[in-house]
């Protein structure tokens, strides 16, 4: 698999929020790749977490690369003071963009970052095709192994297939699975192709959380050798 390396990305939702640059400091630490920024607004999903100021705040303690997957109903909305924050990467839904993906696609990109798009476990893959393969493609798929809304939820194997197809079809994409990965599934999800793996309870939940890290990066790289 050319082109794609793991990315191990614990998702801050499962951290202490009140400690919250002390916690990325201690994933990036133990080696995580990329710290995983859930942002909620209550509409699309029903939950609340962060937003811009604190992405703001986290920045100025870490270099980090700021995977920010926003489950919000207006990401357009978003766009500007999320890179003003100092966010890495921009991750929309697709439910929500149906009409100016290619737009926001775009802006996304003329701030500097990069952009995803995620699904929902109801959406159809195909959706996120075109925008994989237009003009201005996004660089990240991710697929959605549980509702989104809340961390700690059970993943759902049946995903796999939404990742094979994307794997068999774009053998350099960034593929992302989030929900419900740990030692007991990310072999699932790292033989249908999934190369960036976010995880928040099992990470934050084990008593030795670089174990964790050291077992997901090790079975994507298990099954995806030539990365
Ligand atoms: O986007 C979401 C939830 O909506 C995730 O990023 C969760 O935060 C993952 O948590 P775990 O399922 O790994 O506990
Ligand atoms: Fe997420």
């Amino acid at each position: 698999m050319v082109g794609v390396s793991p990315k191990i990305a614990p998702s801050m939702l499962s951290s202490d929020f009140a400690n919250l640059a002390a916690e990325a400091k201690r994933m990036i630490d133990l080696g995580a790749n990329w710290l995983h920024m859930d942002i909620m607004d209550g509409h699309f999903v029903p939950n609340l977490t962060i937003g811009a100021p604190v992405i703001e705040s986290l920045r100025k303690h870490t270099n980090a690369y700021l995977d920010c997957h926003l489950m919000v109903t207006n990401p357009m909305d978003y766009v500007d003071q999320m890179a003003k924050a100092g966010a890495s990467g921009f991750t929309f839904h697709v439910e929500v963009a149906k009409e100016n993906w290619q737009e926001l696609v775009k802006k996304i990109k003329s701030t500097g970052m990069r952009p995803g798009v995620a699904l929902k476990p109801g959406t159809p893959v195909e959706q996120v095709y075109p925008l994989v393969e237009g003009t201005d493609p996004v660089e990240m798929v991710l697929v959605m192994t549980v509702e989104p809304g809340f961390g700690g939820q059970m993943f759902m194997p049946n995903m796999m297939d939404k990742v094979r197809a994307l794997r068999n079809k774009y053998p350099t994409l960034d593929i992302e699975v989030d929900g419900g990965l740990g030692p007991s599934t990310i072999d699932a999800a790292a033989a249908a192709g999934a190369n960036c793996i976010v995880a928040g309870s099992s990470v934050f939940g084990a008593p030795e959380p670089g174990d964790v890290i050291s077992l997901l990066r090790a079975s994507v790289e298990k099954a995806q050798p030539s990365t």
